[in-house]
């Protein structure tokens, strides 16, 4: 007989309910049109694509696409898959909705809610204070941008679920302008993590040491605190609008830094509630730093306050370009 594939179908556990690739939406091809190309994913381009819901709709729903490249390891179509089932089990406003798949043939496809903001590392980035053009927001969307981040956290911290890399990187904005809600967007760690208990990519280098405390770089312990520690570096990140933390460091350099106590200092003008808030998640045990549900009540308290709401952003004068996010 011919080689026999082993399909591997994984079953996929979360909160107590098991999933498997029978129970994901399934979309007809023949009802997604792919727009134009929003850049690259860890298995391939991703697309701005409309998705017609039935086929005799005239009307058609903007949505992103995630696709795997035809030619591909097996690994990555689990991989694929695992990303799919994770993802579908999600039903918070804080988090990506997951549309359904296309996996009856290749290109196989993800197909999720379009957020036009974009991702908010550059959204950040892009709305930095300049000498000639005041900022088109102020602390209080920062604020607001954390606190749905945070509620995200809240929600997966309730799941029980770790997610491993919450950063700037991995959140989108449904718009730039007023009214935006930020959604944790990216589940590529904690899949990876999911598949195999371990980080199999090529070892330590591709681990985001910068965002992780230092049970989980040392020892790989990971808990909700993990996330807990990383959503402190997030809030620098917002705080900062979009610099990378430890600027210049390297792995190496901000693992023995953090051992050492070593903490990223006060944005220049970050309130103090909102850097006491980002510090508190940064204790070396991962008990004594907050809950999520503590987090959100300390923001919120920071939402009520008119020193904090109306405190001015930082001014930023020269682009420095070592900002690029090297891990
Ligand atoms: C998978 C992808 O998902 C999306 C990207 C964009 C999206 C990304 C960039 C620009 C625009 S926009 C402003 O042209 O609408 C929309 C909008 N909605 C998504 N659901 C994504 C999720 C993240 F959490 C972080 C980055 C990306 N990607 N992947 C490839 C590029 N970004």
């Amino acid at each position: 007989s011919g080689s026999v594939t082993t399909q591997y179908n994984p079953n996929y556990e979360f909160g107590g309910i098991v999933t498997t690739i029978a129970d994901l939406q399934h979309i007809p091809r023949e009802q997604l049109r792919l727009v134009k190309a929003l850049g690259q994913g860890a298995f391939g381009e991703v697309y701005q694509g409309c998705y017609r819901q039935r086929p005799c709709d005239t009307v058609e729903m903007p949505v992103a696409v995630k696709t795997l490249q035809e030619m591909t390891v097996k690994q990555a179509e689990d991989d694929f898959l695992t990303e799919a089932l994770i993802m579908s089990k999600f039903n918070h406003p804080n988090i990506v909705h997951f549309i359904g798949v296309c996996f009856d043939k290749t290109p196989k496809f993800i197909i999720l809610e379009l957020l036009t903001g974009g991702d908010l590392k550059n959204f950040l980035r892009e709305s930095r204070p300049k000498p000639d053009r005041p900022s088109p927001i102020t602390m209080k969307d920062l604020l607001f941008i954390a606190i749905d981040i945070a509620r995200g956290c809240r929600y997966l911290e309730e799941k029980r679920f770790i997610h491993r890399d919450i950063a700037a990187r991995n959140c989108l904005l449904t718009t730039k302008g007023p009214g935006r809600v930020a959604k944790i967007a990216d589940f590529g760690m904690s899949r990876d993590i999911y598949r195999a208990d371990y980080y199999r990519k090529d070892g330590k280098a591709m681990l985001p040491v910068k965002w992780m405390p230092p049970e989980a770089f040392l020892e790989g312990i990971f808990s909700s605190k993990t996330d807990v520690w990383s959503f402190g570096i997030l809030l620098w990140e917002i705080m900062k609008m979009g610099f990378m933390p430890y600027t210049g460091c390297t792995n190496k350099e901000v693992m023995d830094l953090v051992v050492q106590g070593g903490r990223l200092e006060r944005p220049e003008n970050c309130p103090g509630p909102i850097y006491g808030i980002m510090a508190s998640c940064w204790h070396p045990q991962p008990e004594d730093r907050p809950t999520f549900a503590t987090i959100l009540e300390r923001l919120g308290y920071c939402g009520q306050d008119p020193d904090v709401t109306t405190a001015p952003l930082p001014m930023f004068y020269l682009n420095v370009s070592s900002e690029r996010d090297t891990t």
